[in-house]
């Protein structure tokens, strides 16, 4: 059989989503996603005005072949349209051939390797009482493992830190809708976060003892020096794992962290390819893999990428937010189920009104994510209900310092 129709749906319930899906000749159909935070259209563009054409009449269960083509044939490589765009024909053909086979994906890709998917959740707070709430929260539901962030005296709002009360929902991840047609401001201050932050794994320890597996997201804040005092501050508060600690182009700037500390390591969600990774793995820098399927060529891609990083003894830890679509959450789940370095997942449950969207097989009980049993990836797009939500435009927040100056965020 071939491949016989290729569509791009976009959709907003509540953020931006931009799914794929390709239809067989016979009639067998696949979904992918293609949701590029902040850039939505221009993998949707990348997908519509240069791959559908190019699908067209191809064989539906040549996944490795098609993902070569799409790579290497156009001759400009990686980056994120290119790698989003790319993952989700890939997750769309793995969603057809598991259907074909009448089995969950994970199946295909060597069976499960556990019961199941042990996820993190997001805490966050003003100040240590809101996120101790939160953490409560979440222990209550069964998390054994938590995002914790927490606001920084002197600073205002910051991205990826709830200032709304206990119980509400906090969905930081879609970007803010468009004001004036721009990105919103924040402020940042290393030095006053270097100093806050130690204080408040201090108390996480004490008031939530040493069960509790306690990640933090550094948002590529930190110069490798700062990174490398702060991961060896914190070393007497046994993090699962310090996220994204210095800018993530430059991989050398971890050697110098590992050289002062033991606090585990992760990075990669805005990576596309393993060459991110290349120096990184090879020299042991980091602990765990954080790309998104969705951002990194797919299965296929990932499957490789952590079988690279398990010679190496690191595992997984794949990105889960809000603006990785179901599509690419369950196509996540699977992978993890499967792969014998499965580290931890992070999952931020999306709203009611995507859920609508997006019919999942996936559960959650105590803690742990189960890709479900249905043929294929286990997620249906309802094409009507998305029609009801149109596109609007969001963006990321911009990052600047006390002075000005443009900072990662
Ligand atoms: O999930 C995380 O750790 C994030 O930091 C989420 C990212 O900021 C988000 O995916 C950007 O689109």
């Amino acid at each position: 059989m071939t491949i016989d129709q290729v569509d791009i749906n976009i959709t907003s319930p509540g953020r931006n989503f931009v799914t794929l899906k390709i239809t067989t000749s016979d009639g067998i159909v696949g979904w992918g996603d293609a949701t590029l935070n902040g850039r939505e259209l221009s993998v949707a563009s990348y997908l519509r005005d240069h791959v559908a054409s190019t699908l067209i009449g191809r064989d539906e269960d040549r996944i490795e072949d098609t993902w070569q083509y799409l790579y290497r044939g156009p001759y400009w490589r990686r980056g994120p349209v290119t790698m989003a765009a790319i993952a989700a024909v890939d997750m769309a053909l793995w969603d057809i051939k598991a259907k074909k086979a009448g089995m969950p994906l994970y199946q295909l890709l060597g069976g499960a390797s556990r019961s199941g998917v042990r996820v993190y959740a997001h805490a966050s707070g003003t100040d240590y009482d809101a996120l101790a709430n939160a953490i409560t929260g979440y222990r209550e539901l069964g998390f054994t493992a938590v995002r914790v962030q927490t606001g920084v005296p002197g600073l205002g709002q910051i991205y990826g830190v709830s200032a709304a009360g206990p119980g509400v929902r906090y969905d930081y991840e879609p970007a803010k809708r468009a004001e004036n047609g721009r990105p919103s401001e924040e402020t940042w201050d290393t030095r006053n976060y270097l100093n806050h932050m130690p204080g408040i794994f201090a108390k996480i320890r004490e008031d939530f003892g040493t069960d509790l597996r306690i990640l933090h997201d550094g948002h590529h804040r930190m110069t490798p020096i700062e990174a490398a005092r702060f991961a060896k501050d914190i070393e007497p508060y046994d993090l699962f794992w310090l996220e994204d600690c210095t800018p993530g182009e430059d991989q050398t700037a971890l050697r110098l962290v590992r050289q002062h500390s033991t606090t585990p390591l992760a990075i990669g969600e805005v990576f596309n390819t393993v060459f991110d990774y290349q120096t990184l793995i090879t020299e042991r820098l980091i602990d765990y893999v954080r790309s998104a399927v969705t951002h990194t060529g797919g299965i296929t891609a990932m499957k490789k990428l952590l079988d690279f990083a398990a010679i190496y003894g690191i595992k997984s830890g794949i990105h889960g937010p809000t603006d990785i679509s179901p599509v690419g959450m369950a196509a996540a789940l699977h992978l993890d189920l499967a792969i014998h370095n499965f580290g931890i997942q992070e999952y931020m449950p999306h709203n009611e009104q995507t859920l609508e969207v997006f019919q999942t097989s996936f559960t959650f009980d105590r803690g742990f994510l189960h890709p479900g049993e249905q043929p294929g990836l286990g997620v249906e797009l309802d094409e009507d209900a998305a029609a009801a939500f149109e596109y609007t435009k969001a963006y990321l927040p911009v990052n600047r310092l006390t002075d000005g100056t443009v900072h990662d965020w």
